[in-house]
């Protein structure tokens, strides 16, 4: 059985422009002291919150600049990193939201690009949110192994389709990687329970690396990254400030919840019940 290992996500409160944002991450790391193993978690658009989903279709052109210096940052600091998004080229007017997960030497172990757009009313007082307009859907979930244990992918708005969770179990994921942007009344009325109910129900850790306050895109986000269980305890709490929040990854712990309650197994939706 693996040992213990530490998680860790850090909120941010991301402007628009890349290089102070990256910045934000290299003094969080300074200031962290990891010891290895350690994942560092970040949040939805982390790397750039942009007035415009046009602006995020022309970073993405250059973003690779960037992956390019995480790579280093890995290697430097010997840490494993899911970055958050980061928009990447998809076509000449869209761009994917790209989930990257980076191993300790600086390669990338998995892309999983966020398959449910957040085209949605929101009584927040702005005028909805259209990401399809220039964000274009994934198509493949992403499960990896890693030290931590089997790593399932997913992206903020995707916290509210069970399904996704369902399929990422049924390749063996053990942790649930959500980071997020999301928006100070659906997460005041949604974020944890949500939260609660995938950790409990897919008997995995979540980390959910958030954005928080008032950006200077003008959007506000509800924070509260949340590191959980997979008994559903919250293990960590960023509540409404940046920086970092750790939490411990034991999974002698997941195999006896799972031991004892075979959810898994007992699942009546699996295809072996009906054939
Ligand atoms: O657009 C960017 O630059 C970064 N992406 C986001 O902020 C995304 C799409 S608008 N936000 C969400 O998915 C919020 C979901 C949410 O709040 C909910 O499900 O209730």
């Amino acid at each position: 059985m693996r040992q213990a290992s530490k998680v860790i996500a850090i909120q941010m409160c991301s402007g628009v422009e890349p290089s102070v944002n990256f910045q934000y991450l290299v003094e969080q790391l300074q200031q962290l002291n990891l010891q290895q193993p350690a994942l560092v978690c970040l949040p939805e658009a982390w790397l750039a919150f942009c007035h415009t989903s046009q602006d995020s279709v022309t970073l993405s052109a250059t973003n690779t600049y960037w992956i390019e210096k995480l790579k280093l940052l890995c290697r430097e600091y010997g840490i494993w990193l899911a970055a958050g998004t980061i928009a990447l080229p998809y076509d000449n007017d869209r761009y994917v939201a790209a989930s990257l997960l980076f191993n300790d030497v600086g390669d990338i172990v998995a892309q999983y690009n966020k398959m449910h757009l957040f085209d949605v009313e929101v009584d927040d007082n702005t005028q909805g949110y259209r990401e399809s307009t220039h964000c274009a859907a994934g198509t493949a979930i992403e499960v990896v192994d890693s030290p931590f244990g089997k790593i399932g992918l997913s992206v903020c708005y995707d916290i509210r389709f069970p399904g996704l969770y369902q399929a990422m179990v049924d390749q063996g994921a053990q942790l649930l990687l959500i980071p997020s942007a999301f928006t100070t009344v659906t997460g005041a009325a949604h974020w944890r329970p949500l939260l609660q109910a995938r950790a409990i129900e897919a008997q995995c850790y979540v980390i959910a690396a958030a954005q928080v306050g008032t950006h200077e895109n003008g959007r506000k986000t509800f924070g509260h990254s949340l590191i959980l269980s997979p008994w559903g305890t919250v293990i960590a709490d960023a509540k409404d400030t940046c920086g970092a929040i750790q939490g411990d990854i034991d999974l002698a712990e997941l195999m006896q919840i799972r031991t004892k309650m075979p959810v898994q197994a007992h699942n009546r939706f699996k295809s072996e019940f009906y054939e």
